[in-house]
């Protein structure tokens, strides 16, 4: 099925209607612009009198032009809400110049600055597609939803589609860095990861890092990224979002396996976990068609059946008990996360903790033994929601220079256990006392070899070989649109 394009999906109104600029946006009164119920979008507002006051907000405004060189008349481009997503539409102003001689070329540059507060307009977007993402609906989502957004915001679009498992990292290592500004992952999760580790490979990593902005385009089954920066999983709105929003450099984790000649090391964005949502995932692999619920049942599977995983598990920790937690997270969720970043070299990518073959480092403590040899979940993350409606990490912060860890004992009730799944949507799981919540730095896991399971890696199975993972402070350039993570409601319990 084709799309519209953007000349079918925009409402035009030929006759220039009277506006001026306000703060917040571009006002017209009388006649109205196309408009939409919601708060993202243009609304409406009554005047006195019986006439209409409408708003169309900056942060709506994809772009405004002059219409021709003999007109003051003023040319906006704006997303509007259609159904559940957002679409462009065009309208021609006249606005009030009531700033003096100020031009209309002024005025333009006037709404395009307020339009663009964080971001530079008309960016550069390498679109990475994967064709099989969402149980295949990507490139259907791609072009009805978001490539019409960046058309309309005179983006400069290339689309490479992948055509193999882990395509991505081979992208990532080969593109020409000085061609993008923007790499937008229209998939699940898993094409970032690709995409990140593949910069991390190349031997320009500092400049490529420096240079690239990584989003996601919400299109796969979990889309943990877009929800956690964008705080949404409809893809109109998440490209408005990565279009307008604030740039931040998060913090990433670098995750080891093998010793000495044989060690391999992956960034990681989200998470990584043993036991039993691991399990959850990897064993429901052949009910993937029925998309994301599956990852529920598995994990209800392994809980009901009291599966545990032992393991021994060393942690370098900054705060430990839910009361340090607390204070930390205070302290530092007041701290401002964004700043345009270039300064990245090569000694941020540097590993600074001891190879596997090593002894663990003396001021990291053992997780109690008796703990690790039931071990029902283990789960260390960066991002606060790791799929929709799943708020796992809710003291997680962009670049605190942490990661968060949770663990569960399998000899648990079973009912407790299960209520503090089912509180994962509000993140108040965390304060059940059977929980540990953690801010670490540095962790080692040594499974035991027992059972035949995986520790998954921003949701890739990777193999039981102990597992050695750190975080590289504020160094992946990425859009959040408030600046910070989506809110998950931690600050309120603190
Ligand atoms: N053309 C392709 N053929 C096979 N595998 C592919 C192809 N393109 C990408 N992949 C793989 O698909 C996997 C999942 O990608 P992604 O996260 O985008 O999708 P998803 O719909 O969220 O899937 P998942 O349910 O696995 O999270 C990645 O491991 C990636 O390497």
């Amino acid at each position: 099925m084709s799309s519209p394009s953007f000349s079918e999906s925009a409402e035009f109104l030929r006759q220039a209607t009277r506006a001026t600029l306000s703060d917040t946006g571009v006002l017209t009164k009388g006649q109205t612009v196309p408009t939409s119920s919601s708060s993202l979008s243009c609304c409406a507002a009554g005047a006195p009198g019986g006439s209409s006051i409408n708003i169309m907000p900056y942060e709506n405004i994809l772009w405004a032009k002059r219409v021709s060189e003999d007109s003051n008349d003023i040319e906006i481009t704006y997303a509007t809400e259609r159904g559940k997503r957002l679409i462009p539409a065009t309208t021609v102003l006249d606005i009030d110049n009531e700033y003096g001689q100020e031009s209309a070329d002024a005025v333009v540059e006037k709404i395009m600055k307020k339009a663009y507060p964080h971001s530079k307009p008309g960016m550069s977007v390498l679109i990475i597609l994967n064709p099989h993402g969402g149980q295949g609906k990507a490139l259907n989502l791609y072009l009805k939803e978001c490539k019409p957004i960046l058309e309309a915001a005179n983006c400069r679009i290339e689309v490479l589609k992948t055509t193999y498992h882990q395509h991505a990292i081979d992208i990532g290592r080969e593109i020409d860095i000085a061609k993008y500004d923007m790499i937008a992952c229209c998939s699940g999760d898993g094409i970032p990861y690709e995409i990140i580790n593949g910069l991390y490979q190349r031997e320009d990593r500092v400049e490529a890092f420096n240079k690239l902005i990584v989003t996601q385009l919400p299109c796969g089954s979990g889309n943990a990224l877009s929800i956690s920066c964008h705080g949404t999983m409809e893809p109109s709105y998440a490209t408005l979002s990565a279009l307008k929003s604030q740039i931040v450099t998060t913090d990433l984790m670098a995750v080891t396996q093998g010793e000495g000649t044989d060690q391999t090391t992956r960034l990681s964005f989200l998470s990584q976990t043993y036991g039993i949502i691991a399990d959850g995932d990897i064993r429901t692999e052949w009910m993937r068609f029925m998309g994301p619920v599956r990852f529920d049942i598995g994990v209800a599977i392994q809980v009901f059946s009291n599966s545990k995983y032992p393991c021994e598990i060393y942690v370098k920790y900054v705060a430990k008990d839910k009361s340090d937690l607390s204070r930390f997270y205070q302290e530092h969720s007041k701290l401002q996360y964004t700043h345009s970043h270039t300064g990245l070299d090569e000694g941020d990518f540097v590993l600074k903790c001891p190879g596997l073959e090593d002894p663990v480092p003396s001021d990291w403590e053992p997780i109690d033994p008796k703990l690790t040899a039931n071990l029902a979940i283990f789960y260390t993350g960066k991002m606060p929601y790791i799929a929709k409606g799943t708020n796992f990490f809710p003291a997680a912060l962009p670049n605190d220079g942490t990661m968060d860890m949770v663990v569960t004992d399998s000899r648990t009730n079973v009912l407790t256990t299960a209520e503090a799944l089912l509180s994962l949507d509000k993140g108040t799981h965390v304060w059940n006392s059977e929980i540990q919540h953690s801010k670490i730095t540095a962790y080692r896991i040594i499974p035991h070899p027992l059972r035949h399971t995986q520790f998954s890696v921003d949701g890739e199975p990777f193999s039981t070989q102990p597992l050695q993972a750190e975080v590289l402070p504020a160094i992946l350039k990425t859009v959040m649109k408030n600046g910070s993570f989506t809110e998950t409601g931690f600050s309120k319990y603190v």
